[in-house]
């Protein structure tokens, strides 16, 4: 007897053909789908838009231009140093600025604008004080025009070189942004610690992208840092070697997505590491890092602070965002910036890629009373005083020393 609920009838099989069909078919869709979401940072390089979808939104193009425009600056801040280009200005709080400073400013600028052209940008530097002075405005240029990534194709998708002497004056002008709490704003410090830079000490090329107010990418590179998390600085005597490949990093990272380090001179995407800060089971065993001028942070406060924890070993003295960059890859523990003055406003460009590092290797990083540093007041962090960063378990341990030093 012929049943019609056969199973192996012509019809039936052809249904279940179907059926199967349409299975093998969902499932290469799906499987198809996940892997685009995995490496949607290499998609996002090819189709720029893609990346631009709330669904996937994660900032990887932003932070593959940012570490670009970082690497590239880095090579011309070293070529100005090596060839002992030292124009030199005053600004009018009477701290320097120099060759490399505007240099840099100008080389990240163009690519932010190439990438991103609707961006805000809050640049430390501006062009007024060049457009005044024609020699050391040719001599910015002279350096400028010719750097370019080794990777030809990564130089081209920063823009490739400047396009005019004139041009660059106005794009240095274009990191005028005021800042403030809406939008897609960067700030950018070309060289942080260019008191450092001047000595051959650290100093550091600043990057970070703030949106609606919260930092979401930082990309710091530091020429002067040992590649090795392990080595020794010493600040006083500076580091700097023509050519040498034990010294220079860069750092990045992005929100909720860890940070990372590689070698600055040699470094492609693939050659990056994760890193995070080191445990610390006993505070009194932890590792200061603090600045080098005394104009910028209290030393006598932080000394005092240090010994209310019990901490003994002598401090890490670094000048820029390296300090930042050194508790985050555990090569010390604590950063302190206690303020000298009471009314200075520390600026966001001098932070904002170095509070998303720390944050992402593990770290929290507060003003004297402990609150996070707020991004969305403008140019300013203006109503922060102080930095303090450290391992999130200790944080709260260091900010009562911080409050009882300071009697707050
Ligand atoms: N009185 C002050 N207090 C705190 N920071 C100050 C300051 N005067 C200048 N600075 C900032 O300190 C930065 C350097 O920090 P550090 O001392 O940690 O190296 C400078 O960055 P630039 O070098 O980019 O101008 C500058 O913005
Ligand atoms: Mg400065
Ligand atoms: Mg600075
Ligand atoms: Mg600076």
């Amino acid at each position: 007897m012929i049943s019609s609920t056969k199973t192996d009838s012509p019809r039936s099989r052809s249904n279940w053909l179907r059926v199967l069909s349409r299975f093998v078919l969902c499932s290469t869709l799906i499987l198809a789908l996940s892997v685009a979401l995995k490496t949607r940072s290499r998609l996002s390089l090819l189709l720029p838009s893609f990346s631009h979808h709330p669904a996937v939104m994660s900032y990887q193009q932003e932070r593959y231009i940012a570490e670009l425009a970082v690497q590239r600056a880095c090579l011309l801040t070293q070529k100005v140093f090596f060839e002992k280009a030292k124009g030199t200005v005053s600004k009018d709080d009477k701290s320097p600025v120099t060759i490399g400073d505007f240099g840099a400013q100008a080389l990240i600028i163009q690519a932010i604008r190439k990438n991103f052209p609707n961006d805000e940008i809050v640049g430390e530097e501006e062009a007024s004080s060049l457009r005044q002075d024609k020699d050391l405005s040719a001599e910015i240029w002279r350096i400028a025009k010719d750097i370019k990534l080794d990777d030809a194709e990564s130089d081209k998708v920063l823009g490739g070189p400047l396009p005019s002497e004139e041009s660059m004056l106005d794009i240095i002008d274009q990191g005028n942004s005021a800042g403030g709490p809406k939008g897609r704003i960067w700030a950018l410090d070309p060289i942080d610690g260019t008191k450092g830079f001047l000595r051959g000490g650290q100093y550091a090329v600043c990057l970070g992208l703030i949106v609606d107010g919260d930092v979401k990418v930082g990309a710091i590179g530091t020429p002067n840092l040992p590649v090795d998390d392990n080595a020794t600085i010493d600040a006083s005597t500076g580091t700097q070697q023509e050519g040498s490949s034990t010294n220079g990093i860069l750092f990045s990272a992005v929100l909720g997505e860890g940070a990372t380090s590689r070698p600055l001179s040699t470094g492609t995407l693939a050659q990056s590491k994760p890193i995070s800060m080191r445990p610390v089971a006993n505070i009194a065993d932890a590792v200061f890092c603090e600045g080098v001028e005394a104009a910028h942070s209290a030393q006598g406060d932080n000394a005092a602070v240090a010994s209310l924890l019990g901490i003994t070993a002598p401090s890490v003295r670094l000048d820029s965002q390296a300090k930042y960059c050194s508790i985050a890859r555990g090569a010390g523990d604590i950063y302190l910036r206690l303020p000298v003055k009471k009314d200075y406003q520390e600026k966001i460009w001098d932070h904002a890629a170095g509070d998303i590092l720390v944050r992402e290797a593990g770290g929290q990083v507060t003003d004297i009373y402990g609150n996070r540093l707020d991004f969305s007041k403008g140019r300013t962090l203006a109503v922060n005083k102080g930095v303090v960063a450290s391992p999130k378990a200790l944080q709260d341990q260091v900010i009562g020393a911080v409050k009882t030093v300071l009697k707050l």
